[in-house]
């Protein structure tokens, strides 16, 4: 962080950068114009219609890199807790016009949204994988998704009906849901653009504004999304976005008496941090979608040459999809011992082939992520690991190691309580180990305080139920991985979080509901 006046870049001076980043919709444009700028491009804040900087002297500016090349990219304000609750009360202001709009008005504006995004897919596809390292193809997919988070949103207010029920002619008794008022919504640097709109979409659909805080390490996406809220005609306030830390603006968003209600995506120790924070506002509805470790099982059946090559697919993909940084990715495999050798050899051959690094696989997002991952590495050659693939990469800026770059790594003889197979790693790093019959497989899958996901890999149609009931995740994948209908629960058990997300569960998280009974005379 440095320290840098505000009173610098006028109002003008902001729009005026926003115009020539909307402009840079390939990735040459954009390289061209972070390396030939005098200085860093400054992010402002999204409040009340208006990009802004934070008017509190204390402001300071962190510093924001390039993953694939380590070089500075952008600074943004870290706002303190004086702007954040002027953003809030932006929001608070917004709220009541807001929430008393039609369903049809709503579900235009989130139209009207995701069309812009359609629009401008490619430039936000570009500047995603500038900020977070993924690959181009990875960041499209992405774009893509939160173009659905806007229209599936969009259209369910429009389709969504309450349950009313007739009581044996002593009273008609109806659900009344009105929306929970103003949230916070935090956001990590994994998906930033995914996972920030898979929480705006719903939220203003519901009829609730917001103050949206994306992760301080990717927040280009979060600035680009104000600029094109602006361009939609959003009412002023309904959104708001601040930039900043987590300790500073993040804990000082989700602390106000203000907020009604925090939607948030993270890590473990940080959903703690918000559920201690506010757990003397028993009002305020709690979304935590935490961390995961998360199992993927390999029955030997699934190794029978009609399905081999699915299955060493879908367990690739699980485990390498954008650098591992995805709280979903399948970190842990375990192979039916008759099949282990021949699943190592074939994955290992696969992930070799089909992953490889600057090509279809991206950089991890910031330096200090980068020595995390390479920690653990370590800590494999320490306790004798066997490297099926991957190495530990150097220490930066020695070897001229520049961006922060991790090959897939593949790790067998792992201890079944080695923090290599306990903790969230968040990388392009998995285990393989053997296990000898279904129990087993479940209670090693079930050895962990996560409880997101799981990938179950096998033929036998009795099993895919009786193993996947018994498996303790909020998802369990069966042949296949991130299979995603918008309608479905989304969320963890254990230490992956708390409350679900999607279609009504959204609804659930983003409403009150009140019963109303009318007697029958
Ligand atoms: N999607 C997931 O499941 C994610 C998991 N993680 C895990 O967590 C580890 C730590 O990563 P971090 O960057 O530290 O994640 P984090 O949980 O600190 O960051 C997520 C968001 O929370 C905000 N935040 C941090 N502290 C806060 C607080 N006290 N109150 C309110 N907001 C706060 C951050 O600014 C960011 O926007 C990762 O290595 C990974 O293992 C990290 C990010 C995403
Ligand atoms: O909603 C999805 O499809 C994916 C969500 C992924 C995360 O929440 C994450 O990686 O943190």
């Amino acid at each position: 962080m440095g320290n840098m006046n505000p009173q610098e870049w006028t109002r003008q001076a902001l729009l005026d950068c926003a115009e020539t980043i909307w402009d840079c919709n390939t990735l040459e444009k954009a390289s061209s114009l972070i390396h030939s700028r005098p200085t860093p491009i400054l992010l402002p804040n999204y409040v009340a219609g208006e990009l802004s900087l934070p008017s509190s002297t204390s402001t300071s500016f962190i510093n924001s890199y390039e993953p694939k090349t380590g070089a500075l990219l952008c600074r943004i304000p870290c706002a303190q807790p004086d702007d954040v609750e002027d953003a809030i009360r932006h929001a608070r202001d917004a709220f009541p016009s807001w929430s008393k709009t039609t369903r049809a008005e709503r579900s235009a504006h989130l139209r009207r949204v995701s069309e812009l995004l359609q629009e401008h897919r490619e430039l936000f596809a570009v500047w995603e994988s500038i900020d977070q390292g993924k690959t181009l193809e990875r960041a499209r997919i992405e774009v893509d998704r939160a173009i659905s988070n806007f229209s599936y949103f969009s259209t369910y207010i429009l389709h969504e009906q309450t349950a009313a029920r007739v009581i044996d002619g002593v009273a008609l008794t109806y659900e009344h849901r009105s929306p929970a008022g103003v949230f916070a919504l935090i956001s990590p640097w994994n998906m930033p653009l995914y996972l920030l709109t898979w929480k705006i979409a719903p939220c203003l659909a519901f009829g609730c504004t917001a103050v949206a805080k994306p992760s301080e390490v990717t927040s280009m996406s979060a600035y680009l999304l104000g600029i094109l809220f602006r361009k939609a005609g959003l009412p002023a306030g309904v959104i708001n976005i601040v930039l900043g830390d987590g300790p500073t603006t993040g804990a000082s968003l989700v602390a106000s008496s203000a907020i009604d209600g925090v939607s948030f995506t993270g890590g473990t120790q940080t959903g703690i941090a918000i559920r201690r924070a506010t757990a003397h506002q028993i009002r305020k509805h709690l979304s935590l979608e935490l961390g995961g470790k998360n199992p993927n099982l390999v029955f030997a059946d699934s190794m029978d040459p009609a399905v081999r090559d699915r299955t060493i697919r879908i367990a690739a993909s699980a485990a390498f999809e954008n650098q591992g940084e995805i709280c979903l990715c399948g970190s842990r495999i375990y192979v039916e011992r008759a099949a282990y050798p021949e699943f190592v050899r074939a994955f290992t051959e696969y992930v070799a082939k089909t992953y490889v690094l600057r090509t279809t696989v991206g950089a991890v997002a910031s330096e200090q992520h980068y020595n995390k991952i390479r920690s653990y590495l370590e800590l494999a050659v320490e306790e004798k690991a066997t490297f099926h693939l991957g190495s530990v990469p150097p220490q930066l800026g020695v070897n001229g190691a520049q961006g922060y770059w991790i090959a897939p790594t593949i790790l067998s003889d792992v201890a079944p309580d080695s923090r290599l197979q306990k903790d969230e790693i968040f990388g392009p790093v998995v285990t393989i180990s053997p296990f000898d019959d279904e129990e087993e497989a479940v209670r090693l899958a079930n050895e962990s305080e996560y409880g997101l996901a799981a990938v179950l890999l096998t033929t036998d149609g009795a099993r895919m139920r009786r193993v996947g009931e018994q498996i303790e995740a909020g998802l369990v994948w069966v042949n296949c991985w991130l299979v995603r209908e918008l309608g479905t629960p989304f969320g963890g058990m254990k230490n992956s979080g708390t409350g679900r997300e999607g279609g009504e569960y959204s609804r659930d998280v983003f409403t009150v509901v009140r019963t109303l009974h009318l007697p029958a005379y």
